[in-house]
């Protein structure tokens, strides 16, 4: 059973832990879940105007001020809180969720906004122009006709650097949020309970990093739509407007008589379009959970030959993909024609019976703006249509990703819990009743254990018997149904976590390392900080890992590859238990942390433990005979009770044979 199922993205060429200034601006974020500084992206160029130059613009902005605050704390409440006030039956509103994520990108928005308002006046000046320049052309001399010439080139380069200034600072604005938001999500999924990781019910570590990869950049996306079509597009569609208004009201009128028309089109395809994103999220992300799963164990895969069943299976979920992904891009292709259809179709009827109507009533350079300005009306007019379908698409994304983010923990901390700064190691289980679900059995059935400070204690039991599952309740990853548990008479649920777990060492059955150096693996628990490179080495050498290690490419800085996997299965379990060592905690627990070394090296590393457990409590989950004989006491967890192995009873059960058996 897996105790710690972290797992980093491997990076082949470099380490993947951040550097210690990097750790130093996290710990220091920590405390500030969200937001935390944007990033610097802003076009050092482009610098914000002054604040009276844009007084209209920063007024209009009073009311992200006033919200932000408030938002902000909302999401910067600590985990306590959240998890008390968190309840995942709430009704799910995706724009309120994700509107302080946009505030606090207020600038490069303002300054995209600013950069669409300066596109939409040079288009206001340009079409006029145009209509003007196109109808002289034969009639004016060639220097004027050269002049205007020259004034509609300037206009046009201006609207053409305005608009790329408002897509780009808008992507930025877009993309600084849903950076934020993936940090954010992060930092909740990790403070999520063991139980949301693992059991019948769990999410798959593939589904969690899709969500946060794939799906955190369909946000992006969607942000930016938004972003880019609420100001933008209202500018150029008011602007086109009032120019069309005043060219001819009544043939104006007439064609605003269509956008009913679309925007119900539009309507009710997006409701469809959100449907069929819905379920297309859902197929990759099986697809992107199957591979997660599939591609850590290709060595048995290829071992039982099962490339085959594999292929076939992959197969099944990406052609699940296909059809799904097909259906949503097949509808996105659709609704912009249908826009098309009804918008062309009903404005030419309209215009084709006024214009027969108010027949000589334009002269041809009227005729020539008002066209030039329903063609750009159409343009935000689509863009509207477009942002809502992205919107429609988004939804799920946002409502998927931040399903990560609203829970109610099990496991939570009192606001008064103290930091146990020392501790002797003393523990008591009193009366400990466990269960994984309300349907399932006990696993911990009313379990009594003390263990002086200093004591070694030996688990054996039958394989699923609750061995690891008390070490669980111990870590505080679950608590218990019934009993206390007490570390120094302290109960655990009234000590910080993170105090309780610096105290309990563990080298669990299912060995994590990460892809880094061997040094950053060892020492892990000072990553955040500096890491001591002689404890590590001298962890090492207890561990009876520092032959091996120094015979690697580059020692104690050779990169071990994604999970250690340029290590073999004893050299990573000598790895985990110098990263035990290296924490140095009071109470050290080994679950099975010997089971795959050699003979000669379980020796050494026996002879290590056994130094160690003279100023340490150690809880051994043992299935060597070796091992559990170097315990001062041996109990055996069976049916959820303890019964204390007795000197006699443990020989019995060695004389015949059954002690292996027993305890695996
Ligand atoms: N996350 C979980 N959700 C539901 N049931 C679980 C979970 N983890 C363990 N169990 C169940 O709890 C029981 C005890 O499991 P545990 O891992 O504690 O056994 P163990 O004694 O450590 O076994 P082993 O020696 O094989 O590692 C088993 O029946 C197992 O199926």
């Amino acid at each position: 059973m897996s105790l710690l199922q972290c797992q980093l993205k491997p990076s082949p060429s470099s380490s993947s832990f951040p550097s210690p200034l990097h750790m130093k601006n996290l710990q220091s974020r920590r405390r500030i879940p969200f937001p935390s500084k944007p990033l610097k992206l802003t076009n050092p160029t482009l610098k914000l105007p002054s604040k009276t130059l844009l007084k209209p613009l920063y007024s209009t902005f009073s009311l992200f001020s006033s919200i932000a605050p408030q938002q902000r704390q909302q999401l910067q409440i600590g985990p306590h809180k959240q998890q008390q006030q968190g309840n995942t039956n709430e009704p799910f509103d995706p724009l309120s969720i994700i509107k302080p994520f946009i505030f606090s990108q207020y600038k490069p928005i303002l300054l995209g906004w600013l950069c669409s308002l300066l596109s939409v006046l040079s288009l206001s000046q340009l079409v006029p122009k145009f209509g003007q320049f196109s109808s002289s052309i034969g009639k004016i001399d060639g220097v004027t006709l050269r002049n205007d010439g020259l004034v509609l080139a300037g206009l046009f380069l201006a609207k053409l650097i305005a608009t790329y200034g408002q897509h780009a600072l808008l992507w930025e604005a877009a993309l600084n949020a849903s950076y934020k938001i993936r940090v954010f999500v992060f930092e909740r999924v990790l403070e999520r309970e063991l139980g949301f990781f693992e059991g019948g019910g769990a999410v798959s570590s593939g589904d969690v990093a899709y969500r946060i990869t794939a799906e955190a950049a369909d946000v992006a996306d969607t942000l930016y739509a938004l972003l880019n079509t609420i100001v933008p597009s209202a500018l150029q569609l008011s602007a086109m407007a009032s120019q069309m208004l005043v060219i001819s009201p009544a043939l104006s009128l007439i064609s605003a008589m269509v956008i009913p028309c679309t925007a119900l089109a539009i309507a009710y395809l997006g409701t469809r379009l959100r449907k069929i994103s819905k379920k297309a999220q859902l197929s990759i992300s099986a697809l992107s959970a199957y591979l997660n799963e599939v591609l850590p164990a290709i060595l048995f895969v290829k071992a039982s030959n099962a490339e085959f069943c594999e292929i076939a299976r992959f197969e099944r979920l990406a052609y699940a993909d296909l059809s799904a992904l097909l259906t949503k891009r097949k509808m996105k292709a659709f609704i912009p024609q249908i826009v098309q259809i009804i918008y062309f179709g009903a404005l030419s009827i309209l215009c084709v019976g006024s214009m027969v109507v108010s027949s000589g009533c334009f002269d041809g350079c009227s005729m020539v703006s008002f066209i030039t300005s329903l063609i750009f009306v159409v343009e935000p007019i689509q863009d509207v249509g477009k942002a809502y379908n992205e919107w429609k698409q988004g939804e799920p994304a946002i409502e998927r990703l931040f399903d990560l983010t609203r829970f109610k923990s099990k496991v939570t901390e009192k606001p008064d819990a103290v930091d146990l700064d020392h501790v002797s190691g003393d523990v008591k289980f009193c009366d400990i009743s466990f269960r994984y679900g309300e349907n399932s059995p006990l696993v911990l059935n009313g379990l009594n254990l003390h263990i002086k400070a200093g004591e070694t204690v030996a688990l054996v039991g039958p394989s699923g018997g609750g061995k690891t599952t008390l070490i669980k309740m111990l870590l505080r990853l679950y608590d218990p149904l019934h009993g206390c548990i007490l570390v120094d008479n302290q109960n655990i649920q009234n000590v910080q976590l993170e105090s309780l777990r610096r105290h309990v060492g563990l080298v669990s059955q299912d060995i994590s390392l990460f892809s880094g150096t061997v040094a950053e693996n060892i020492g892990y628990r000072d990553i955040m900080t500096k890491i001591d490179m002689e404890k590590v080495e001298l962890a090492a050498q207890t561990a009876n890992a520092d032959e091996f290690i120094r015979k690697l490419p580059k020692g104690y800085q050779t990169n071990i590859g994604p999970r250690g996997s340029s290590l073999s299965g004893g050299q990573k379990q000598r790895l985990a238990i110098a990263r035990a060592l290296y924490q140095d905690s009071s109470i050290l627990i080994l679950d099975e942390a010997t089971s795959a070394l050699d003979s000669r090296s379980e020796l050494l590393v026996r002879q290590a433990v056994e130094r160690l457990m003279e100023n340490h409590t150690v809880l051994v989950i043992a299935h060597r005979l070796e091992t559990v004989l170097m315990a001062k006491r041996v109990f055996l967890l069976d049916d959820g009770k303890l019964q204390e192995l007795t000197p006699s009873l443990l020989g019995s059960h060695h004389s015949s044979q059954t002690f292996t058996g027993l305890v695996i």
